[in-house]
């Protein structure tokens, strides 16, 4: 069996070498050339694949190691018997600890108290839903907009046009989709931007184009009363300086770049190509991964729980660092910029998760414990 993969996808020779050769590429190279001599392909998001890359070679199995799909023409797979996997949930956890970190920074920068504020949960799938269980752990307020869900089981959701009008904070986690009545290529555009509250902070790490990139910087250049994250971009890795250049926190596409979340991403993969094969996956993440730098953290009794939240998130993962890096490689041309894109991403740093930490509370400090194990650390 002949593999073609990105040569961002971490531990290929563990899982993979077994099945035969494996040939590295930078995703972004990955042609016609190139897959008229593989069996099965393993990509991450930025190679799209669809019927023009493949048509006529010998893929059987397509795996992209990340959550989305909106590079791969699942269509044309159906049609053409080519199997294929995502992996889905892999980095969810990552971009939670992403959210989590701009929450933080915003409210360091703004004086502002998190426990007040209304958050709005755009798209409740793997990492949406991860961010409500997290954020109503905390004891915060969230509205969750979520429409297909909503039509599949009813329950609690709210439209979006609520979440615009009631919330302070706006977390967009849907996937990229063109078509039909929930479709959200740009769904945050000019008319939805002009309803935001004032002083609202929108968080976009979902897909570049689910808010109107051109629009929120007009936006943003009028002066409005918005706080910006983002760390995806219409036209990666081509990116809009001026837009950064108005955001509070801009990062490269990296929300979900924790080790743990790469690195599951393979795994998951591995394995739905173990299942594709009929043979049994043998390998497992849990032997490979190595040990987090930070293992165990103590606070007092008495430490003040807002501080201490902070604290033990940043300890784990802190997005100021990445969007330092992020906005330096911003200062080149526009060729510079876009190597700059790829090559923070290819050479990211260790990041681990919150649930690799442990934490040492002393005495009762019974809200502090259950805000701690909200968001997911082990507890000593
Ligand atoms: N920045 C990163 O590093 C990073 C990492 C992981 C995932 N992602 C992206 O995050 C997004 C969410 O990923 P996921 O795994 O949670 O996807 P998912 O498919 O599990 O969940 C998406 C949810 O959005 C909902 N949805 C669809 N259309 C909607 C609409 N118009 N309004 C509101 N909700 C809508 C779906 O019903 C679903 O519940 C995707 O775009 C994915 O590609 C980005
Ligand atoms: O969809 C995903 O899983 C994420 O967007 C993922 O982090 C993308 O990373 P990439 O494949 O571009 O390395």
């Amino acid at each position: 069996m002949r593999l073609l993969a990105d040569e961002n996808i971490p531990l290929l020779d563990p899982f993979f070498a077994a099945f035969g050769e494996i040939r590295r590429l930078p995703g972004r190279a990955i042609d016609r050339a190139a897959v008229a001599n593989a069996d099965a392909l393993l990509v991450r998001s930025v190679t799209r694949v669809d019927r023009a890359l493949l048509d006529g070679s010998p893929v059987q199995f397509v795996g992209t190691c990340t959550i989305g799909t909106d590079h791969l023409d699942l269509p044309y797979f159906a049609e053409a018997g080519i199997a294929w996997s995502s992996a889905p949930g892999c980095n969810a956890r990552g971009v939670v600890e992403y959210v989590l970190g701009a929450l933080f920074a915003l409210a360091e920068r703004r004086g502002a108290e998190l426990a007040t504020r209304t958050y709005g949960v755009v798209g409740a799938g793997q990492v949406g839903s991860r961010l409500v269980e997290v954020l109503r752990g905390l004891g915060w307020t969230v509205l969750v907009c979520d429409p297909p869900r909503q039509a599949r089981e009813g329950g609690d959701f709210v439209t979006l046009e609520e979440i615009l009008q009631h919330c302070d904070v706006i977390s967009l986690h849907t996937p990229l989709t063109r078509d039909g009545a929930d479709a959200t290529w740009h769904l945050l555009d000019a008319e939805r931007l002009a309803q935001l509250k004032p002083g609202c902070w929108l968080i976009n790490a979902s897909r570049g184009a689910v808010v109107d990139n051109p629009a929120l910087k007009a936006h943003l250049s009028g002066g409005a009363d918005l706080e910006v994250v983002l760390d995806v971009w219409e036209g990666e890795p081509e990116v809009d300086v001026e837009l950064a250049a108005l955001c509070r926190l801009a990062t490269p596409h990296i929300a979900g770049y924790s080790l743990d979340g790469k690195l599951r991403g393979t795994e998951q993969i591995y394995q739905a190509f173990c299942a594709w094969r009929g043979e049994p996956a043998q390998v497992e993440l849990a032997q490979l991964l190595p040990p987090a730098w930070l293992g165990e953290l103590v606070l007092h009794e008495q430490a003040d729980p807002a501080w201490a939240l902070a604290m033990v998130c940043r300890a784990v993962y802190d997005p100021r660092l990445d969007d330092a890096a992020f906005r330096r490689s911003l200062l080149g041309d526009a060729e510079q910029r876009r190597l700059g894109f790829d090559a923070l991403r290819k050479h990211y740093p260790m990041r681990r998760e919150l649930p690799d930490l442990t934490v040492r509370v002393g005495g009762t400090a019974q809200q502090l414990r259950r805000q701690l194990a909200a968001l997911g650390v082990r507890l000593a």
